[in-house]
């Protein structure tokens, strides 16, 4: 990657700053998921599936389940190397079990949801029922992320039934903050459920940019419900009297405040970068005014995952937004040349044709910069991504595929309107020279600096 070209009287720092480090690893992340068992009266059990008028009990389910099948860029296919299990959609099958009559949603609001309960109410979770899955013998999930069915969804809950069985653990996967680190968590339903001693079902809920895998059933059936979770914008502010505290709130606080407080902490002022832990789905095709595309990623700040909610607390920097960032190559085999910063999907067009321009003057001019030419601004700010490098995300296992938007290619359903995206908060630590504060469309990152 090149270097920005320095002011010839000013050195670029050369030690990566302490309060940086602290502020790094004051944001401490928790799993991306949350579990239990929820023990239910017998009635809650019956399952019916089928089309109109003909309802069966769910003795045979594993007969009535067609083929599960998955996305692969846009297309509905069926591949038993990828998954073998049997799957009704939502409309053929209907069940007693109802989860607004449970307290799952308050389960998932405050343990998966617990960096901003304050601002998200029961009532602002919808649960939709996506799918039943019946898995035999041998049967499994490979590796994915559930497809995003609008901005508004979050995550995904998987109820599994108490069929005898065994093997079937569902593996979630997830990027870890040192490099090529990958977290896994293991949820065995299986084993949770035979230790039950009143009829109960086994639950688990993640955020859907979360990989998961069904591991192999090796004994019985092991049948699951789906279902597919959404904010519901809310209408009213949350009571002002409820305070909760999130784990990193004093922590990043804290870093953040001695940071800002110390002249010796980037005096001649610096960008810097916060990679989020999650990815979000966002629209990618737009109309051009480019005014709706601009209020996606500021309707998603409120939304953020779990310590992602870390930009209330950067806001006490300047200028603190979400942004993403877009990667100028000269050609898909080239090292990459710059970073450009943009506050919005850029409605790219697919093109095999030579572009005249580089790469970055092309992504600029996608992002309706505003100033032609370069801004002196561009070339001497240094900037420092406290975490997420982009090109290390890029590298690293689970989040490769998605900065690399192939997620469309192993999503659990064909869609590719709305898709994963990384995303970035850019926030300013002030300096002397207003010039370097002028928040810019397109802006060109240079001088990256990593740790
Ligand atoms: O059955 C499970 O445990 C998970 C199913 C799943 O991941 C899906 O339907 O997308
Ligand atoms: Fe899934």
């Amino acid at each position: 990657m090149s270097k920005g070209k320095q002011d010839e009287n000013e050195k670029p720092p050369l030690r990566w700053p302490k309060h940086l480090k602290y502020m790094k690893s004051s944001i401490v992340a928790k799993p991306p998921y949350c579990k239990g068992t929820l023990a239910l009266p017998n009635t809650d059990f019956t399952l019916f599936y089928g089309s109109e008028g003909d309802a069966h009990y769910s003795i045979h389910l594993a007969d009535a389940c067609a083929p599960g099948t998955f996305g692969v860029a846009g297309e509905d296919v069926y591949d038993e190397t990828y998954r073998k299990a049997g799957k009704l959609d939502a409309k053929n099958f209907a069940t007693t079990f109802d989860t607004r009559s449970t307290s799952l949603v308050n389960a998932i609001r405050i343990e998966l949801l617990i960096e901003n309960p304050k601002r998200i109410q029961s009532e602002d979770v919808s649960i939709e029922p996506y799918k039943l899955n019946v898995y035999g013998k041998d049967a499994f999930f490979k590796a994915h992320v559930d497809t995003p069915r609008s901005e508004l969804m979050f995550g995904s809950l998987v109820i599994v039934f108490p069929t005898p069985h065994e093997g079937g653990a569902l593996k979630l996967r997830a990027l870890g903050r040192k490099e090529g680190e990958i977290l896994e968590w293991t949820f065995d339903a299986s084993a949770l459920l035979a230790q039950q001693e009143q009829p109960s079902i086994a639950y688990v809920a993640f955020f859907s940019d979360v990989e998961h895998e069904v591991m192999p059933v090796t004994f019985g059936h092991r049948v699951t419900l789906t279902y597919s979770l959404f904010y519901v914008p809310a209408e009213s502010k949350p009571p002002a009297e409820l305070t909760q505290i999130s784990t990193n709130e004093q922590s990043s606080k804290t870093a953040l405040r001695a940071a800002l407080q110390d002249e010796t902490f980037l005096p001649t002022g610096g960008t810097l970068m916060f990679g989020l832990r999650h990815q979000y789905p966002l629209a990618t095709s737009y109309s051009s005014s480019g005014e709706h595309d601009k209020a996606a990623l500021r309707a998603l700040e409120p939304r953020l995952k779990a310590t992602d909610g870390v930009i209330d607390i950067l806001k006490m920097l300047r200028d603190a937004a979400l942004r993403l960032v877009y990667e100028a190559n000269w050609s898909p085999w080239s090292h990459c040349e710059s970073f450009v910063l943009t506050d919005r999907v850029l409605p790219l067009p697919e093109t095999h044709e030579t572009i005249e321009q580089g790469a970055a003057e092309c992504l600029q001019a996608f992002a309706g910069s505003e100033s032609r030419g370069r801004d002196p601004g561009d070339d001497a700010t240094p900037v420092y991504w406290v975490t997420g490098h982009p090109l290390r995300m890029r590298r690293t296992g689970v989040g490769a595929r998605a900065f690399e938007k192939t997620v469309q290619t192993y999503g659990n359903e064909p869609a590719l309107d709305v898709v994963y995206w990384r995303i970035w908060i850019h926030a300013l630590r002030g300096s002397e020279r207003p010039w370097r504060l002028r928040p810019r469309r397109g802006r060109l990152l240079h001088d990256v600096l990593t740790t």
